[in-house]
């Protein structure tokens, strides 16, 4: 099977989102991501309806709580059928178990978010004032989500050798912050071209703006796939 591109679904309204999956033919086996933006206006009924298109889903929604809240919050997710949800590494050890706790049973992956793609070394040390270096943090995170039952992590793809070497080979790295050559990085800070991310070993990427912003959403998918799947 070849290794996925999860396109981020981040519209303002699901008329918007709708016309954009309609450029794509019926059998395309299309992975795609619903996060905070499109979860919190139309809920679980719109998560059910892109499944009962056929499609594979990613639930971004980055639990970050006391451990009781996130496992009864993983228990309910646990019945929707989707493949990845994300809690943030930083919750804990207790939150990370207890997030696979609560989704016992299930098909679903428990990803843990290292450290945001949209943060470089200046704002973890500066405004954050975590005294590690990037790397150090990364690695810390995501040992600490191998060693309390996660599949994977989300991480930048410049990260996912040194992943794979403190957990194991089969430990999921899911990489955003992906950009083609041509694309406009916007808020990420640390990007990747999807050539890169293969060649450093990430299992699936996230790429949203560059299609779902691009004139022809379909073609730049389908650019992107072929650098990927060389
Ligand atoms: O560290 C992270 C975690 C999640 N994301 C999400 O991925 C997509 C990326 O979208 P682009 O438009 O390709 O930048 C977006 O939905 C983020 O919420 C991330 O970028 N970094």
């Amino acid at each position: 099977m070849s290794k996925p591109v999860i396109v981020a679904l981040d519209f303002a309204d699901d008329f918007e989102c709708i016309e954009f999956l309609s450029q794509f033919p019926k059998d395309t086996d299309l992975f795609v991501k619903i996060g905070l933006e499109m979860f919190c206006q139309f809920g679980y009924p719109f998560v059910r309806s892109l499944r009962n298109r056929g499609y594979k889903i990613f639930l971004d929604l980055k639990l970050h709580d006391i451990p009781n809240t996130v496992r009864r919050t993983c228990e309910m997710i646990a019945k929707w059928d989707v493949q990845m949800l994300t809690v943030h590494g930083s919750g804990g050890s207790e939150m990370i178990a207890a997030a696979k706790k609560g989704l016992e049973g299930s098909n679903t992956n428990l990803l843990a978010v290292t450290q945001l793609t949209s943060l470089g070394q200046s704002e973890l040390s500066e405004e954050l004032m975590i005294p590690q270096k990037s790397q150090d943090y990364v690695t810390h995170l995501a040992k600490l989500a191998f060693d309390n039952g996660a599949d994977g992590v989300i991480s930048s793809a410049l990260e996912v050798p040194m992943i794979k070497e403190v957990t194991d080979e089969s430990f999921l790295c899911v990489t955003p912050g992906i950009r083609p050559k041509t694309a406009q990085v916007g808020d990420q800070k640390c990007v990747a071209t999807p050539k890169e991310a293969r060649e450093l070993g990430s299992d699936a990427i996230v790429v949203g703006r560059p299609i779902t912003q691009s004139e022809d959403g379909f073609s730049a998918y389908k650019n992107i796939c072929q650098e990927w799947n060389k």
